[in-house]
């Protein structure tokens, strides 16, 4: 996940290639509580890992559940058969619609009937979210709940600590026109309680977004509960109904999710050797409404074919066709469409999306304000949004607003034809349902390499650019290339397989082949802070003194760096690379887009070297120090090949005088200068 204050993605120009997507929102949560409200034990598979699944588990623990990892994406959770263990407990739910409402319900129905207490709050924006249709609905049923802040809003109480007689033999009456999830969250509850009476709910209004109603019937079914539906007015729970649990479940991939990548294949050419995106976990027989996203993706031109549990995308009419649609039936994934209208031949309308105003932000809203940013004309109205591509794409700084869909959406501007690349504040916000979303992004989208930035860091030993290339990779989120531990290894590997590193034998035109030999065939692996040689930690061993020495040796042989180019270039990945060594601005990225050439006097850097070494139980002597690093910098500085010395491009930083946070600051002040992305 991307937790930095905001992600550049580059130009994006072609994508192809499998992924695997995390499991529905929707689903997982259901289960989980249906899980926790049944006899006995389930297993549940392909569990989405997210923001909002462990507000659900830990809830349910806080509940007195039992529930153990069962795998990497698989939970057990101990069924507590509609017993309450904890009778009085507050809950933070943080910005959970799934978690909040059904806990409604159920807690509320169950604090009634078994007399206890408990609190429901969330994030300031939860307080924001109705949910009073729900609250009268309970309220009606005979179950105290109290708004603890705002009528109609949570916070809320549910129960008093003792027993209240419920009124279940008139029909419940809700409304089904501001969120779906308050009807999903009665008919989750009120199994609980329907053992003498059938009970029966009527929805009182036009009832939105009813696919996700679809999947809870699906499931309560999965569970073994019936409910006899009329329309979609009038839901009986039968007498008698009892939670018992299907002992192992499976969840499907979310298919609101999909719709990044459904869109992606659509927008984006087919990456040579490839055959468009396949989505892997989700078919067209899903369960999940939003995977109609597809029926709306192919009005637009993208062609999408079912390959049984998985979808393949391609690119077919281009640009996209525009449309006219009613959303009501794919509220979420409908947000993708507003990014695909980005590419069409003309004025895309969404319609009947009133509903994405109460969602995690004000979405039409934000869909508008953000979309015009990049140069698109869009009306917003109460419930709709009409959307006219750019003539002219402007280099955009996204705001996200706390709302994993507008950063998934807004990541395929990346495609823009005027090649910009796009800005997007906040990405982790995307770990509400799809934690590694960019990752999985980048994992399947290609660009020529020259639009791939590459931020350069040279300069002599102990100058401090390793730990200025690890800070600034972190801050930036791009990848790291730390070029110097690449001639250390092939120092360490020629000591281990008795090749001699002195500077006589690498004169040797043999010597020379072999150790090139030697690096090119290097079975290294780098895992994060570790480093691999043949399957062994060599992390410290790499560190000494005497490997730096040995690097600085075998670097001078022409043959040992040739080897070690394509390695070092395959390092430029989405989205983007700081390397680190001594020449990646002059030789391995002559065009990168920012080279620092990092300095510090002799005294200073031998000084921060041996605190270093002592800091870390290494015997050191400060003026053996100083001799060896000025014996290396005259090494490394007048070799033949490649040697130290700043690009004619270079920015000179010397950081004799600077702390490390205020070397950070220096470059990324002169990065973001550089990219020049519109102030918000
Ligand atoms: N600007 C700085 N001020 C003080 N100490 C620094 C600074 N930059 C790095 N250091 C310290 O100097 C030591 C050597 O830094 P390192 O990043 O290993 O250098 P290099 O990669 O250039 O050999 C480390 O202990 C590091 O914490
Ligand atoms: N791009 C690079 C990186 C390192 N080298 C050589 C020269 C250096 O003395 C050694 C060791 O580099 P490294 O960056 O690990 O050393 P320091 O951390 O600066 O002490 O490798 C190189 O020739 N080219």
């Amino acid at each position: 996940m991307f937790d930095i204050p905001s992600l550049d993605i580059p130009s994006l120009s072609s994508a192809g290639g499998r992924v695997r997507l995390p499991g529905s929102k929707s689903i997982s949560n259901r289960v989980l509580l249906l899980a926790a409200l049944s006899d006995g034990p389930t297993l549940v598979e392909d569990l989405l890992d997210s923001d909002d699944t462990r507000v659900m588990l830990a809830a349910l623990r806080q509940l007195g559940c039992a529930i153990e990892e069962a795998g990497p994406a698989s939970v057990r959770v101990q069924g507590l058969g509609g017993r309450l263990p904890v009778r009085e407990a507050a809950l933070f739910l943080g910005n959970a619609g799934t978690a909040m409402r059904p806990l409604t319900a159920a807690l509320a129905l169950m604090a009634a009937s078994q007399g206890a207490r408990f609190e429901l709050s969330g994030v300031p924006r939860m307080h924001e979210r109705p949910i009073g249709d729900l609250v009268d609905a309970l309220r009606q049923l005979g179950c105290p709940v109290q708004c603890l802040q705002t009528e109609g809003y949570p916070p809320l109480r549910l129960g008093d600590g003792a027993p209240h007689p419920l009124h279940l033999n008139e029909p419940i009456r809700v409304r089904g026109d501001v969120s779906s999830q308050f009807l999903t969250a009665l008919l989750l509850a009120l199994p609980l309680v329907a053992q003498e009476h059938d009970v029966v709910i009527e929805v009182v209004t036009e009832l939105i977004s009813k696919p996700y109603i679809e999947i809870t019937l699906n499931l309560l079914q999965r569970f073994g509960v019936r409910v006899r539906r009329e329309g979609w007015q009038r839901f009986t729970i039968a007498r008698g109904s009892r939670y018992a649990s299907p002992g192992r479940i499976a969840v499907e991939a979310d298919a609101s999710s999909a719709s990044y990548f459904i869109a992606l294949g659509a927008i984006a050419p087919a990456t040579p050797g490839t055959d468009g995106i396949v989505i892997e976990g989700v078919g067209l027989d899903s369960i999940q409404g939003d995977i109609r996203f597809v029926e709306a993706a192919r009005l637009m031109g993208a062609e999408v074919v079912d390959e049984g549990n998985a979808l393949r995308v391609r690119r077919d009419t281009w640009p996209l066709k525009a449309i006219d649609l009613d959303c009501n039936h794919i509220p979420d994934a409908a947000m993708t469409l507003a990014v695909m209208a980005l590419y069409a031949n003309g004025t895309t309308t969404l319609r009947n999306i009133a509903s994405w105003r109460v969602k995690e932000t004000d979405r039409i809203a934000a869909m508008a304000i953000e979309g015009r940013k990049l140069g698109a004309t869009i009306e917003e109205g109460a419930d709709y949004l009409r959307v006219t591509p750019p003539t002219a794409w402007k280099k955009a700084n996204i705001h996200t607003y706390d709302d994993h869909r507008v950063a998934m959406c807004f990541s395929l501007a990346a495609f823009n034809p005027a090649r910009l690349p796009v800005r997007i504040e906040d990405p982790k916000c995307v770990g509400k349902t799809f934690p590694d979303y960019f990752e999985t992004l980048f994992s399947v989208c290609h660009t020529p390499a020259e639009r791939i930035p590459v931020v350069c860091i040279d300069g002599p030993t102990a100058s401090g650019k390793g730990t200025l290339a690890a800070e600034l990779a972190s801050r930036l989120g791009y990848h790291l290339l730390d070029s110097g531990a690449l001639y250390r290894l092939v120092g360490l590997a020629a000591e281990r397989e008795g090749l001699s590193t002195t500077e006589a034998d690498l004169r040797e035109p043999a010597h020379a082949e072999r150790l090139g030999r030697l690096a090119a065939g290097l079975d290294v692996r780098f895992t994060p802070g570790k480093t691999w040689l043949e399957g062994e930690d060599v992390t410290e061993a790499l560190r000494t003194e005497s490997a730096g020495m040995a690097a600085s040796r075998v670097s001078a042989v022409p043959q040992v760096r040739t080897a070690l180019v394509d390695l070092q270039l395959q390092m430029r990945r989405l989205p983007g690379l700081v390397a680190d060594g001594r020449d990646m601005g002059t030789v391995i990225f002559p065009g990168a887009p920012l080279k620092i050439y990092l300095t510090a006097s002799a005294g200073q850097r031998a000084q921060r070297r041996h605190k270093q070494l002592i800091s870390k139980g290494i015997p050191a002597i400060l003026a053996d120090l100083l001799a060896d690093l000025e014996a290396r910098d005259a090494r490394d500085m007048n070799r033949a090949h490649a040697p130290l010395k700043p690009a004619e491009d270079a920015v000179l930083l010397d950081n004799s005088e600077l702390d490390i946070e205020q070397s950070v600051q220096f470059v990324l002040k002169r990065w973001h200068g550089q990219q020049a992305f519109p102030v918000r």
